[in-house]
Order: structure tokens, then sequence, then C-alpha cells
């Protein structure tokens, strides 16, 4: 038996369905960019970490980036469930479908308003030795005759003083405009994502990609910002950098897809810390193939990988101090009629509840010509959402 109902957006029912991502053990949150549509999967059905096992009208889940396990962690080694319920807020609409839980109203009002918690972060050493770590590799760059860009992860914990509610990170979530918020949750571990970057869309048997490569930071004018946009739209360094990932992409899906668009130009797309340079790229999906097929084929794009891939990989794996985990990885949802998206959960911070530490991830592509001091600040910029997000977390309670 499967219960379904929808009705008008109630003004409480947000609230309580962040409140319910606290409650459930095994949960998902998934958000789009243009902030139109919420996915909830409460609860797991079925669980595992290959989706292949799985049946289910939708899954929720994520790969881990690489083949390296990451020790006492289930979550960041790739999980995917079959949700026992299933929610979904789109516009002024709520969705819910269930086999186990027949009326919505019911159950939505158990989740009652969170008694917030007054957190404190403070921050640890992070990788002081990322700077000497990057030059080696840009020198790498400069003599290998193959190597060209490697996307250089970097981490930092922070020590939180309390475990952290979803429900209040949800809600300090929506500062960060224009960018996907993704959750998973797998008992005690979470894993949290204010991406810019969708890896792909399918619906309707048509596939949506993008490339996003190229960063700057925003200006503080908008003049600045305007200035900013057009140097990173002229940059060289940028442009190559941007343009690796534009190839593989194209290369990649040729053959899984006909009717290719790519444009010949890069855009801008623009975060609230920084701006990129983004090809969007849209296609018809062949039929035979599914939404996960698409997933394996085009991770790790050069955006999180490198060029070539096979040797960018050897050399992430070799050189970045801690596996990367859920970390610049695919996350995302599908479903039983082949649609779906999925997000790289790059922007992004790994919680253990357990030991109240936070891991939060940055990366930059690094190509021959790139310079460590810009590219550490990068770096730094792009730790910021999670940043920001501890410390309105801490201030809003
Ligand atoms: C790996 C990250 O960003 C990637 C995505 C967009 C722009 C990037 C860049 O300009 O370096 C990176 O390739 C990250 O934010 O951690």
């Amino acid at each position: 038996m499967r219960y379904h109902s929808s009705r008008t957006l109630r003004d409480s029912d947000r609230q309580q369905l962040y409140r319910a991502l606290d409650v459930f053990n095994i949960a998902a949150y998934f958000a789009t960019a243009d902030g139109k549509k919420e996915l909830f999967g409460f609860g797991a059905q079925q669980e595992t970490d290959v989706p292949e096992k799985l049946a289910g009208d939708i899954i929720f889940g994520g790969y881990a980036f690489d083949d390296q396990v990451i020790e006492n962690s289930k979550l960041m080694n790739g999980i995917w469930f079959v949700p026992t319920i299933f929610v979904e807020i789109k516009q002024d609409k709520i969705y819910f479908e269930s086999h186990s839980v027949s009326a919505f109203d019911n159950w939505i009002m158990q989740f009652k308003q969170a008694t917030t918690k007054n957190m404190i972060s403070r921050d640890l050493i992070g990788e002081i030795d990322w700077p000497t770590r990057t030059q080696k590799l840009i020198d790498v760059l400069a003599t290998d005759e193959k190597l060209k860009k490697v996307v250089f992860g970097r981490q930092q914990q922070y020590a939180l003083s309390e475990a952290v509610l979803i429900s209040n990170l949800v809600q300090a979530l929506t500062s960060q405009k224009n960018t996907y918020h993704v959750i998973l949750k797998y008992q005690t571990e979470l894993f949290i994502s204010a991406t810019p970057e969708r890896l792909v869309k399918v619906s309707a048997g048509k596939l949506r990609t993008a490339a996003v490569a190229g960063t700057i930071r925003r200006g503080d004018t908008l003049i600045e910002d305007r200035l900013l946009g057009e140097m990173l739209l002229n940059s060289h360094k940028n442009q190559q950098e941007h343009q690796y990932v534009v190839n593989s992409i194209d290369q990649k899906l040729q053959g899984l897809t006909t009717n290719l668009q790519l444009p010949v130009h890069p855009i801008l797309l623009q975060n609230k810390q920084v701006q990129h340079l983004y090809t969007p790229i849209v296609g018809d999906l062949i039929a035979t193939y599914t939404v996960l097929d698409v997933v394996r084929k085009l991770h790790p794009t050069p955006a999180l990988g490198g060029v070539p891939q096979e040797q960018a990989l050897q050399y992430i794996k070799t050189h970045e101090k801690s596996p990367r985990g859920l970390f610049a990885a695919p996350i995302g949802y599908y479903t039983a009629h082949n649609s779906g998206e999925f997000v790289v959960g790059i922007r992004s911070m790994y919680v253990n509840q357990a030991t109240h530490m936070a891991t939060l991830f940055a990366g930059a592509g690094i190509v021959q010509d790139s310079n460590v001091a810009q590219e550490f600040k990068e770096t730094d910029l792009k730790f910021e959402p999670m940043r920001q997000l501890l410390k309105r977390y801490a201030n809003d309670n």
C-alpha cells in the first residue's frame, strides 16, 4: 500500500520538516539552487553502499569521491537509501508519499519547534603546509609532460561545543543564495554542502550539466564586482582551467547523448563569496542510459579531479592529507522514472555528532600558471560558506 497526498504549503510546514531532519536517524535534504524545489527523505526502507541493490520510487545518496576508505565512518564512504517517507515542496505546494504513514497532517504535527542550542565553534590547526605542497604541484605541472591540471583539496577542522541541530543549520543555509543546499544524515554523521555545481539533471529525457571552473572573488562594490568578473572572463589561466572541464564533459557525453549543445564562451556564475566561469551544457539522454550511468561517467570532471583524469586522481590520492569521502563527490537523488539530479559536494563540511568535530573542505584547480598565494586565498573563500554557517548558527541562538 502506498499513501499519497498533496495540499497547499502552510507557514509551519518547513519548520516542522526541518525539525524532522533532527529526529530521523537517516535522512536527506536536497534544495535546488533556484530555491523552487525542496526534497526530503526520512528513514530508510532499504539502505546500502551500492545503489544498484535498491529498488524504490526515489533513492537518495552519494558515492565517495574515490575508493579510499575513511575509517570510523559509514556516511563518508558513500550511502544510498530508499526513504520510508518522501516529501517535496514545489513552490506553494507540498507532496507527501509513504508506505508506512497514511495521514500526513497527523505525522507532521509531531515535529515541534526545536529548543535552540548555544553552540560555539573553535577552529583548530588546518593544513599549514598546503601552500608548500601546492607549490610542489605547480613545479610538477611545469615539468611533467602529461599532467595538466589537478584540483588540490584542503581540509580544516573545527571543534564544536555541542552536537548541531540540522533544523538550525538549514535555516542558516538560506543566506547562501544561488547554491544547492544538500544534507545527508546517517546516524551521528552529517554531510552538508552549499554547492553551486550541478553534476547532472535528467528530466523527461533531457540531460543538463555544466562546467563550473575558474574562480575570482566578489567585489565590494558593483563596479569592482563587474571588473573582477571581466578579469575572470579574460584570464588565460582561468579559461584554460575551465576549458579542460568543458572538453572532458563533451568527450564523456558522446555516446550517452544526442543533440549536445555546448556554448562556445563561458558566462559568470555568481555566489556570495566567489564568481566562477560557467558553461551550461544540454543534450538528450539516449534512452538506454540511466541517471546513475551518467553520474558514473561524468564523475570526476576536471573541476574536481584533473587532466588527465587517472594521473590527477593518483596525485590527489598520494598528496592530499586525508581522503575526501563525500567532498567533491556526487550527491543527489534519482527516481524509478529515470529522472534525478546530482550535485558535487563542494563548499561543504562533515560533522561528527559523537565527537563534536566538523571538517570543512575546499579545493582549487591548479594549472602550471597558478599562483600559490592566490589559490590559498581562493580556498579560504571557498571555506567561507560553511564557516559562516557555523558562525551564524552560533550567533542566531
Ligand atoms: C573544488 C572546488 O571548486 C571547484 C569548482 C569550481 C571552481 C573551481 C576552481 O576554480 O578551482 C574548482 O574546480 C571547491 O570549491 O572546493
